[in-house]
């Protein structure tokens, strides 16, 4: 007799209505310990392959979830937020659904409900609209009267429970919107960039962030900063989140739009990784590492699984987050509203693919969306 014929509706009775469906349409590989045992199994003896038996792992909700080596939690997700210096802003950024510019005024009561909801941390950015804001050094990046500087004081002081990460760049504050200082040829200085930007991570440490994180891409910058901490008095205090692996693309479009960043001539190749690069990324990932970096992060994080997954080796013993980016998030939203999936099951799929790679901490957009679907 074969394995199959054993398989009789007792087998599903106990299910509740909404499985019985699915447990059915698994019937031929589903015959149970119940079903054997409590029918006709006493005369049958099994053979074939017991090890090609997959199905009774996830026949149950329940027994799908523990099939995950990780599941997202509220913990592992970072928000990123853009605030202006024109405190009353609010001014919605169309490539990007439902995120928003806020001024000063705004971000507090806009956050309220989601760290009622279980936010744990978001990601500054700054977003200077006031076009005196911007110079070549980009002076304004840590005016002590700017945006950002003020939005970690008043965020550290009206929500004690909230990790406060700062995104370190001149992008948003330079004339020319390039990520460092440039050399008279357009290219980057990398001493005097990194001389700036380590001063720029001081400053925002100092203000209170727990954790800074720069994305300019120059060499040394992780060891430099570090350094600064440590003579500062507070790398004690401070966590040190490298965008090692960053990738050039154009998944990042939504956010120049949002950020104001776009380079005014030329691109970031020279700077950031090229897309194929996975020995550039490892390279960074061991340097990062090595100049005293807490967290690696790589960037974007969908169309680079395999560099989160490289991060997660190479690094082992390190935090890796991964940065679900603007270009990443505004596609799921266009695939959705063009009906190719529902919203929240390919934001999952999505975040699933992030975690299953290695990371632990995922930076997105979703996070609000993430909080209301956790929740129920
Ligand atoms: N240094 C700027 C910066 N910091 C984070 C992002 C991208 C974030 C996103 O697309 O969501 C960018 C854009 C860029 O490098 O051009
Ligand atoms: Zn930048
Ligand atoms: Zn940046």
């Amino acid at each position: 007799m074969s394995f199959s014929t054993l398989v009789s509706d007792i087998a599903f009775r106990d299910a509740p209505p909404g499985e019985r469906d699915s447990q059915i349409s698994h019937a031929r590989s589903q015959a149970t310990a119940r079903s054997l045992t409590s029918t006709r199994a006493t005369s049958v003896s099994i053979s074939g392959d017991i090890s090609s038996q997959l199905h009774a792992g996830y026949s149950h909700p329940l027994a799908r979830t523990w099939q995950s080596e990780r599941q997202l939690t509220k913990e592992m997700l970072i928000y990123p937020i853009f605030i202006t210096d024109n405190p009353d802003e609010e001014t919605p950024i169309p490539s990007l659904p439902n995120q928003s510019r806020r001024g000063l005024n705004r971000i507090v009561p806009f956050l309220a409900p989601l760290v009622r909801k279980g936010l744990r941390s978001v990601m500054l950015f700054g977003v200077p609209l006031n076009p005196t804001a911007k110079d070549p050094l980009g002076t304004a990046a840590d005016d002590p009267s700017g945006p950002v500087i003020q939005a970690i004081r008043l965020l550290r002081s009206t929500f004690p429970s909230l990790y406060i990460t700062v995104d370190v760049c001149l992008c948003e504050y330079t004339s020319h919107g390039h990520c460092g200082i440039l050399c008279d040829d357009g290219s980057l200085n990398n001493t005097q960039s990194v001389e700036r930007i380590s001063d720029v991570a001081v400053a925002y440490a100092m203000a209170g962030a727990h954790c800074v994180a720069p994305s300019d891409m120059n060499d040394g910058r992780i060891r430099a900063i570090k350094l600064k901490l440590i003579e500062a008095g507070i790398s004690h205090q401070v966590t040190l989140m490298s965008y090692a692996a960053k990738f050039s693309g154009c998944l990042y479009g939504p956010f120049r739009d949002a950020a104001g960043s776009s380079p005014s001539f030329g691109d970031r190749k020279c700077y950031q990784l090229p897309p194929g690069g996975r020995g550039l990324a490892r390279r960074a990932i061991v340097r990062d590492v090595a100049e005293g970096a807490d967290i690696i992060m790589v960037k974007p994080a969908s169309t680079f699984l395999d560099i989160i997954s490289d991060a997660k080796e190479l690094a082992k013993d390190l935090p890796i987050a991964a940065y679900q980016v603007s270009g990443e998030y505004a596609m799921i939203h266009a695939g959705a509203k063009a009906g190719v999936f529902g919203l929240k099951e390919m934001a999952f799929e999505s975040t699933q693919g992030i975690l299953r790679a290695g990371a632990g901490i995922v930076i997105s957009y979703f996070t609000p969306d993430f909080l209301d679907w956790l929740s129920t």
